[in-house]
């Protein structure tokens, strides 16, 4: 499973610096308030979508603050959509309210067009359009005025690192240029809020630096920042504060730093076994040891890797307590190979938070969302 700093050498780059949150836990509560501390920009309360018999967005309560860059964390079908096309005005809820700056996202549809800027995942089609045509075409459907159009793509071209590509063609772009020129549009009409779906998307390494910087230097200049990814290392660089998403549901929100905390007051232990053959059958047996030897229903939730021979299990236990559960898998025939435990990144946070709500609903744990989250990780057991 890759981790953060495998990738990115800590002190490399400018970092979010976290505000400050009261906890939230990233337990199985049910739905737990979000709740930001810098003065509120985006609020959410109770929302809810239903298509027909199916929830999904159920009652998501979140605020966030000027210039904090959230990250919008959840695996496929989490619910992170419906909430950003609520958000933008595009999508009417069921129930509950969501507002920008005061202004109501169901019935103050104009306002909300001034007050947001929206980065769809797909940048689109647009042919014989240069840069700079393509910024004047957006900023004349905002309504901007020729004279201040001209002046104003300068200046978003300027703080997106991309000036130099005013007069190249749009579709003859690179994907992360696409991406500059994209929050560049998203920029023109100088909303406070920018939404960004999966920016990170499809660049390589340096491009995703550089969207990075980017993006604080956007926080720094006082926006507010809601970003979906599913490259969760990504959002750890940059966000001030996560929610995490799963069916619909709220299951953690706070900064990192809290949600490490929480989520680390278990430990992660993996097995390390010969044979991907032996995989199932060591989950099943620590499986059924956790559940003699604990009394927290959360600690109970196994995960198996069968191409990584690998069994993972999280932990209140200290190590007297689980030394035993190695003598029991030898006396079992099982030839083990590691018995070690392992850092706590933000991946495994979330996968932690998500299993933890999906057995609170008592329904099926989310398969991981990318294969940057799953690395071949799968639930097993009751988890499964
Ligand atoms: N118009 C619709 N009719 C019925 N169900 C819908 C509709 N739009 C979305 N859904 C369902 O709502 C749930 C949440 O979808 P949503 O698109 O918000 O997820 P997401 O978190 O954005 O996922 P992804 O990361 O794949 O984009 C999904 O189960 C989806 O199938």
């Amino acid at each position: 499973m890759p981790r953060c700093s495998d990738r990115f050498p800590i002190d490399s780059e400018p970092r979010a610096s976290p505000s400050a949150h009261p906890p939230i836990r990233p337990s199985a509560q049910r739905n737990p308030i979000a709740v930001s501390s810098s003065e509120t920009v985006v609020e959410t309360k109770a929302l809810t979508k239903r298509y027909d018999d199916f929830t999904a967005l159920d009652a998501l309560t979140m605020r966030v603050g000027k210039g904090e860059i959230l990250g919008f964390i959840g695996p496929n079908g989490a619910g992170k959509t419906t909430t950003i096309r609520i958000l933008v005005g595009l999508s009417k809820p069921t129930s509950g309210t969501a507002t920008i700056a005061g202004a109501d996202c169901l019935n103050d549809a104009h306002k909300i067009k001034r007050l947001v800027g929206y980065m769809p995942d797909d940048f689109g089609s647009y042919h014989n359009m240069r840069v700079s045509e393509y910024l004047d075409f957006f900023g004349a459907a905002y309504g901007i005025g020729r004279s201040h159009r001209i002046k104003r793509i300068d200046e978003v071209l300027d703080i997106t690192g991309a000036t130099y590509m005013h007069d190249l063609y749009v579709d003859a772009l690179s994907r992360g240029m696409q991406q500059r020129v994209a929050i560049a549009r998203t920029l023109m009409h100088d909303p406070q809020v920018l939404i960004l779906d999966e920016p990170a998307n499809g660049l390589d390494p340096q491009a995703r630096i550089d969207m990075r910087v980017m993006l604080l230097r956007l926080s720094e200049m006082g926006k507010t920042l809601i970003v979906t990814s599913h490259i969760l290392p990504e959002l750890a660089r940059i966000c001030n504060v996560v929610a995490m998403i799963t069916r619909g549901k709220l299951r953690a929100f706070g900064t990192l730093d809290e949600i490490m905390r929480d989520v680390q007051q278990k430990r992660t232990f993996e097995i390390m076994l010969i044979s991907g053959d032996q995989v199932e059958r060591v989950g099943q047996t620590v499986r059924r040891w956790l559940q003699e030897h604990t009394v927290d229903d959360d600690d109970t939730a196994v995960t198996c890797a069968q191409t990584e021979m690998m069994v993972r299990f999280s932990t209140h236990l200290n190590d007297r307590e689980v030394a035993p559960l190695l003598s029991h898998l030898i006396s079992q025939g099982e030839t083990i190979t590691q018995f070690r435990e392992v850092a706590t990144d933000l991946e495994d946070a979330f996968l932690s938070v998500a299993n933890a709500g999906d057995r609170s609903d008592g329904g099926v744990a989310d398969k991981p969302a990318s294969s940057e989250v799953s690395s071949g990780v799968s639930a097993t057991g009751a988890d499964a």
